[in-house]
């Protein structure tokens, strides 16, 4: 059990405040914020009886009004403080969130994201994150596998933010996983090797994303946006294997205000409106939410049965396990420290003290086949230590000794082929892991084929897809086919003309032959190919709508170019 920890971040003062004359009215003293109604008099109390200042406690108020100020609060304090967290929370299998609300311009980007040169905590943590897997490399045998991707929800909508121009990034579906929960399908997730890797990503992510001007703010992103990393950690401890998983959300959302404050009209206004109901509903959730932990909370009050409305949004449906669940969450509020924005941060700090009230249950997120290797293993020590017994009270012979004896044989065999089969998956995504730096490497703004493999590289038939697969040819027969071939193909194609077992490609110490099978379509060069065909470096294999060029490293010292063209039958 775990609460959501609460920060709240206050900005400088902005040029229009400035302009405006706006006076501060947020104050901070350690985990406290103030905020004061300068409309109530000092000393005395409002029409209605209100309090001129109001004070809420917090994990952490952080004060970045002032540089000067000692109290000043960086972005480098706000990773030390929540970030390292996070970072951790990943090395020991537990998921993570962190989400920033707060009004259009109240400082959530910057909190999130940062601005060049002065990098908020997603930077910050994927930065973190390589640092301790470089660290932990250098004195262990430990190996990782790090996955990102990059979402906006936009009037509704799932934008996958890392697939330009595809067919496929706007309106993604949210569905349901067994067990792993809600997922959006199609959304592509990216391999990354390092932080530079990650940084990149990053960039063309955020370039993507939805800006819209309103008449608040000239750059407000009137989406929510959420920023995935899946960290997959194996090793073995003590001679035992270990694999954890833990997926960190980490969320920009949408200005909190309401539409009409904003001076928005028409397109404009729906979209508020479709903002507002994914803020509104978040905020329906984290009030059902700490009603339930209140009411857990207090034995002598009957349990009222509490509907937690998760599915009314695609943000909360998506947030599920941060909210309530399986995630270590943290929530930034961040708000202007100016008077004319006194309703909006006032509402914003109510809705971050209702959000301490949430009790999550995080959990460390370990693999089933290792799990089901623990407890095997923790039923062969039972077993063991019984027999011992057994043998002493002279029962080694009784037929209950004998099946256990049986039983410890099985559990220990299929001990030794879960870690064997694990430890081969292991071994085999560590070499598909390398062999992608080894082929794949930045040059300025190109990517340089590096491969010591011959290799075939496939563009999809879809025109407007930028996807390129590379494929490498191993040593002998590489089967190219449909996925209901009756032998599981090497690469699966899709398409009309398509045999299901289509053509084999032959790599004999480096030369490569192509074997069509038989009333296959594949051409070479443009001229249709009856018979096994030797494939020359450079040369153009057509195999239906799928374009092959097979080229190896030596093609590519000669200094010959390898142009890639998109052909369609
Ligand atoms: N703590 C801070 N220190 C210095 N500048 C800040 C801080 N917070 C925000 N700013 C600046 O204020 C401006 C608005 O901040 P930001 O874009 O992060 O707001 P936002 O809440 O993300 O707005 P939106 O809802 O439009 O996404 C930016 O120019 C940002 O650099």
């Amino acid at each position: 059990m775990a609460s959501v920890k609460v920060a709240v971040r206050v900005r400088p003062m902005n040029r229009r405040e400035k302009d405006l004359e706006a006076k501060f009215i947020i104050q901070m003293e350690k985990s406290k914020t103030t905020i004061t109604n300068l409309k109530i008099p000092e000393g005395g109390t409002g029409d209605s009886g209100r309090e001129r200042t109001k004070t809420f406690t917090y994990d952490f108020s952080f004060y970045s009004a002032d540089t000067k100020s000692p109290d000043y609060v960086s972005q480098e304090m706000v990773f030390k403080t929540l970030g390292t967290d996070v970072v951790k929370s990943a090395f020991e299998g537990y998921n993570a969130c962190v989400f920033a609300y707060g009004q259009t311009g109240s400082g959530k980007s910057y909190t999130m994201m940062g601005n060049s040169g002065d990098s908020g905590l997603i930077p910050r943590i994927c930065e973190g994150l390589f640092s301790r897997i470089n660290e932990t490399t250098r004195w262990d045998e430990a190996s990782f596998r790090t996955e990102v991707s990059y979402l906006e929800i936009y009037n509704e909508r799932v934008r996958d933010l890392l697939r330009r121009k595809s067919s496929k990034t706007f309106n993604l579906r949210v569905r349901e996983h067994p067990k792993e929960g809600p997922y959006v399908e199609d959304l592509s997730k990216h391999l990354v090797q390092n932080y530079g890797d990650v940084e990149e990503l990053m960039e063309a992510g955020n370039i993507n994303r939805t800006t819209a001007a309103t008449g608040m703010n000239d750059v407000s992103s009137r989406s929510h946006a959420i920023f995935t990393i899946k960290f997959t950690q194996a090793k073995f401890d003590s001679e035992m294997p270990c694999e954890t998983v833990s997926k960190i959300h980490l969320v920009d959302l949408a200005g909190s205000e309401r539409a009409d404050a904003t001076g928005a009209t028409g397109v404009r206004l729906k979209e508020g409106g479709n903002i507002n109901k994914s803020l509104v509903t978040l905020g329906n959730v984290i009030s059902a939410l700490a009603d339930l932990s209140q009411d857990a909370a207090n034995p002598l009050v009957k349990k009222k049965q509490v509907f937690v409305p998760y599915r009314d949004s695609v943000l909360t449906w998506l947030l599920k396990d941060s909210l309530g669940g399986n995630s270590k969450t943290i929530m930034i509020a961040t708000v202007s420290p100016a008077d004319v924005n006194y309703g909006e941060t006032l509402s914003t700090l109510r809705y971050a003290n209702r959000a301490k009230n949430i009790i999550n249950k995080p959990t460390i997120n370990e693999d089933a086949n290792v799990k089901l290797i623990r407890e095997l293993r923790a039923e062969i020590a039972r077993l063991k230590t019984l027999l011992a017994q057994g043998n002493q009270i002279a029962l080694l012979d009784s037929p209950t000794a004998l099946s256990m004896e049986e039983k410890l044989q099985q559990n220990e065999a299929r001990v030794q082929e879960l870690t064997k089969e694990w430890t081969n998956k292991w071994n085999e995504t560590q070499n598909i892991l390398k062999e992608q730096t080894l082929a794949l490497r930045k040059e300025g703004i190109g990517v340089v084929l590096d491969s010591e493999l011959p290799h075939l590289i496939g563009i999809d038939d879809d025109l407007l897809s930028t996807g390129i697969i590379l494929y490498h040819l191993k040593e002998g027969q590489t089967h190219v086919g449909r996925e209901d071939a009756s032998t599981e193909q090497d690469i699966v194609l899709h398409g009309l003309d398509l045999e299901s077992e289509h053509c084999i490609f032959e790599n004999v110490g480096g030369t490569v032959t192509l074997v069509p099978l038989s009333g296959s379509q594949c051409s070479v060069n443009g001229v249709q190919i009856m018979e096994a065909t030797h494939l020359n470096q450079g040369i153009w294999c057509l195999l239906f709508k799928f374009l092959g060029i097979y080229c190896c490293k030596k093609f590519r010292q000669e200094g010959s170019m390898c142009i890639l063209e998109l052909i369609v039958d």
